[in-house]
């Protein structure tokens, strides 16, 4: 474990996945270093949901090693080669944050009791603490008036911003973002990056899988390209974007969106 500031705080390496005889994630590494936003894009099928939910450990995979901090992800520690306990394992997924394109807020809590759920379960706050660091996370997503609203209560965007909430409420160390604005109406998307912004001006550790192209070209330290289960490419946005000279599937990835969002 290292605590150098230019250490991968998430390393994946060689990563392969099979869903019986479909090959889903072939080889796949990157890095994530502390205080970097890491976008991955690709069309549909090639593995980008798969990926985050192998480094959050919703998924199990097949070989290669996923790192956080230093510490491997998955059932057996890498030290003892024991089988995790439940507890571990839940400590483990504590480590990332995930929020999800579906919201998956508990329809029966508030939007506080949302975020104080794990808060008291997992970290083992207490009610009044937990109170405290729910409210704290819904006034810097802009919905300190909202703490006792139901989610059926709020748009699609709040009910977003809740999650995002709830996510980083827990401190992980890292937070994962998938398609977070595609189930969202499109005026409602720009309240819901704008967050994400914020947390990656604050210096948040972030891995968003996105479809909002302009937004992974302006917030993302690098952005990586996923193709057949792949990285096909990897790199600061400006290359990425040049890189499309010379890779075929990128090219015509990026020829659907571009007239709309480049
Ligand atoms: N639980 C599962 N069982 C079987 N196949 C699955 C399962 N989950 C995903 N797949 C398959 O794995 C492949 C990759 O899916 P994944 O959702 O990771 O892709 P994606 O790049 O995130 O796509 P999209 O942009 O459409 O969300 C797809 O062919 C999908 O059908």
């Amino acid at each position: 474990m290292s605590d150098a500031s230019n250490a991968a705080l998430l390393d994946v390496r060689d990563v392969s996945k099979a869903f019986g005889t479909v090959e889903v994630l072939r080889a796949v590494s990157l890095e994530v270093k502390r205080g970097e936003v890491v976008t991955i894009i690709g069309p549909s099928g090639s593995g980008k949901t798969t990926l985050l939910r192998c480094v959050n450990f919703l998924e199990s995979y097949d070989s290669g090693s996923i790192r956080i901090d230093g510490k491997e992800v998955g059932y057996r520690d890498a030290g003892t080669r024991q089988h995790r306990s439940e507890r571990d394992l839940a400590a483990m997924r504590a480590e990332t944050g995930m929020v999800f394109q579906s919201f998956n807020l508990f329809p029966h809590l508030t939007a506080a009791g949302n975020i104080m759920l794990g808060l008291r379960k997992v970290r083992g706050k207490s009610e009044a603490e937990a109170r405290q660091i729910a409210e704290h996370w819904l006034g810097r997503v802009g919905l300190a008036h909202k703490a006792d609203s139901l989610p059926a209560e709020l748009s699609g965007g709040q009910q977003q911003r809740v999650g995002i909430a709830r996510a980083v409420a827990m401190e992980p160390k890292i937070l994962l973002l998938d398609e977070i604005t595609s189930a969202l109406d499109p005026e409602l998307v720009g309240e819901v990056l704008a967050v994400v912004r914020s947390l990656a001006e604050d210096g948040m550790t972030m891995l968003m899988v996105t479809h909002e192209m302009a937004f992974a070209r302006d917030a993302s330290s690098r952005i990586v390209f996923m193709a057949d289960g792949g990285v096909s490419a990897v790199g600061p946005p400006a290359e990425i974007l040049a890189a499309e000279a010379s890779n075929e599937r990128l090219r015509s990835f990026l020829a659907r969106f571009r007239a709309s969002h480049f």
